[in-house]
């Protein structure tokens, strides 16, 4: 089945699913190309069940989702957009009987990708890029819980895939691991599609060129990490003394308090000074100003 040459990766229109009487996603409407796009939002907002609408693992239940211009309801189009994605789901399972690069050659079957040949040198190359080349003849129930993220990565990168889904990807990765991570992704990205769920807002910060935060099933941001930082500018403080109730506070390890206020001409009171906000303030900041919202 063929595309429309010009398709972006990602096209999806009034997205909705429920789960029984629960409504997940409201009506999400997204054009993705190449590039790293970080999906934020509290736990519960969605974006596994987008991410899974994506990956062809669920049906919407009314909307449009349109992945390289092909429909997944249809079977040829779903077999055509699955060789073509690939998919590192929230806490991933595998056979633990298998050796690791046992496993990923049977992924590969399942891929369709090639011959033996072809087939394990592909294997080959994920291992190396996941930095687990090493361990390819381990039992993956002897892999740390770390290993098996990297793993599920592999299986994710196997074939070269244009449209990659990571749902937390960088869960139980040590420091070193995540910086492999950030550059890794990075340098896909350059030529293919890249969402990445995560509650890790320095991955973010150092990734995505977009970011939608996902509340309660419906996107309340799409735009650049610059766009969401320049909207909690004058709304940061820090001082000394009690911030008070009504806006979002935390200790500092100086005994300080750090300050984040809803509306940009509040302020906490004497003794706070503005500062700089982070991404992570931003990010706070929208995703709370917006509780009051229905
Ligand atoms: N299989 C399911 N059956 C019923 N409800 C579900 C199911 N999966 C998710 N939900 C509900 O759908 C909503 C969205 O869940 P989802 O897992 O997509 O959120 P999320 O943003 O990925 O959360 P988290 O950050 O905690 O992983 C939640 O209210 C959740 O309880």
């Amino acid at each position: 089945m063929s595309a429309p040459a010009a398709a972006p990766p990602v096209h999806v229109r009034g997205l909705v699913r429920h789960y029984g009487t629960r409504t997940a996603l409201k009506g999400v409407d997204l054009s993705l190309g190449r590039g790293v796009t970080g999906l934020l939002g509290r736990n519960g907002a969605g974006k596994t069940t987008l991410l899974r609408c994506l990956a062809t693992d669920l049906e919407a239940s009314a909307g449009e989702v349109r992945l390289f211009g092909l429909d997944p309801e249809r079977a040829a189009g779903r077999t055509e957009i699955r060789r073509r994605l690939g998919y590192l789901p929230q806490n991933p399972d595998f056979y633990p009987h298998f050796t690791v690069f046992g496993l990923l050659d049977y992924m590969a079957v399942l891929k369709e990708l090639g011959s033996r040949r072809d087939r394990h040198d592909e294997v080959r190359r994920v291992l190396v890029r996941t930095d687990l080349y090493d361990r390819r003849h381990s039992r993956v129930r002897r892999l740390s819980g770390g290993m098996r993220q990297r793993l599920a990565l592999a299986a994710a990168l196997l074939g070269g895939p244009e449209l990659l889904l990571l749902d937390e990807p960088t869960v139980g990765l040590d420091p070193e691991q995540r910086i492999r991570f950030r550059s890794l992704v990075s340098e896909l990205a350059v030529h293919s599609t890249v969402v990445l769920s995560t509650h890790q807002i320095e991955d973010v910060a150092a990734l995505c060129g977009r970011i939608l935060c996902l509340d309660r099933g419906r996107v309340i941001f799409d735009g650049t990490p610059g766009d969401l930082v320049e909207r909690a500018r004058g709304r940061v403080w820090e001082g000394a003394g009690d911030p008070g109730d009504g806006c979002t506070s935390w200790r500092l390890a100086d005994g300080r308090h750090r300050v984040l206020t809803p509306h940009g001409t509040d302020s906490p009171g004497g003794g706070f000074t503005a500062v700089e906000p982070s991404l992570e303030d931003a990010y706070l900041l929208y995703t709370g100003m917006d509780r009051g919202r229905g």
